[in-house]
């Protein structure tokens, strides 16, 4: 795993968006898988900066998201298809047919967990993965106990992952119970991987990754069987390696 310490969220978001360009300057019909929660935000700020400013343009470029919640259909408010179209999409020039998310409500769930991880091998898998990781080491929407073989499944959301992601809703009873995540194994087969840390939260998850403990009961662990992941952290989000080694 290569580590990049960066001094602040704004250092790793612009650090994170410079990799991101070098992934479209090599290929302009890049595969990006993208993550939603408030890690990535600030890359999508500066993709969409490169793109307005620079013209980077993302007409080619075909993205896959990692997750979708169950319940809320693709249009409603708390869809993450919503929050992707609202934070990136919509503010860039990719067109609306070369974005890929799970659908929230498709029946049986089963089926369309079949359908996304045979869509997300006919388009990807991505060149570039992007990360963040939950306070308990979830990525995507891999809870604890997630085997590393799996693929596109349902799962029933860990109260305290509703509880961190309750505040992009009005109430914490609205965040939904179970959701649509990519497999471990699914996010194994991108090219790259570029996982994102940011602030005090995070110290915890970090030290454990940085432990190289291989294990179910932290799904982050198992990026340690990529050859080709780069974590980007900021000093709060380091704090906690960097004491032990002091
Ligand atoms: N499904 C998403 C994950 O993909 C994300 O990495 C995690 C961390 O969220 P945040 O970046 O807001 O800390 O939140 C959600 O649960």
């Amino acid at each position: 795993m290569n580590i990049i310490t960066v001094d602040n969220y704004s250092e790793m978001s612009k650090t994170a968006a410079q990799l991101v360009e070098q992934q479209l300057s090599e290929n302009r019909e890049s595969v990006l898988g993208l993550a939603t929660g408030s890690t990535p935000l600030g890359l999508y700020e500066q993709m969409i900066k490169g793109h307005k400013e620079r013209g980077i343009s993302y007409q080619k470029v075909q993205t896959l998201n990692l997750d979708e919640y169950r319940g809320p259909g693709k249009t409603h408010p708390n869809s993450y298809y919503t929050f992707m179209c609202e934070k990136l999409f919509n503010q860039l020039d990719i067109p609306l047919e070369n974005v890929h998310l799970p659908d929230g409500i498709a029946q049986p769930v089963e089926e369309e967990c079949r359908r996304y991880e045979a869509l997300f091998d006919r388009i990807g898998p991505p060149h570039l993965q992007i990360l963040g990781m939950g306070t308990n080491g979830h990525i995507g929407f891999n809870e604890p106990g997630t085997s590393e073989h799996s693929l596109t499944h349902c799962v029933k959301l860990e109260e305290s992952t509703r509880a961190n992601n309750a505040r992009f809703f009005t109430s914490a009873e609205e965040v939904p119970t179970h959701a649509i995540t990519l497999g471990i194994a699914s996010i194994l087969k991108s090219g790259k991987i570029l996982l994102l840390a940011s602030g005090q939260k995070k110290a915890k998850a970090v030290k454990r990754l940085l432990d190289q403990e291989i294990s179910e009961a932290f799904p982050a662990s198992f990026l340690w069987k990529h050859p080709n992941v780069t974590l980007i952290v900021d000093r709060e989000a380091y704090q906690l390696v960097q004491q032990e080694r002091r």
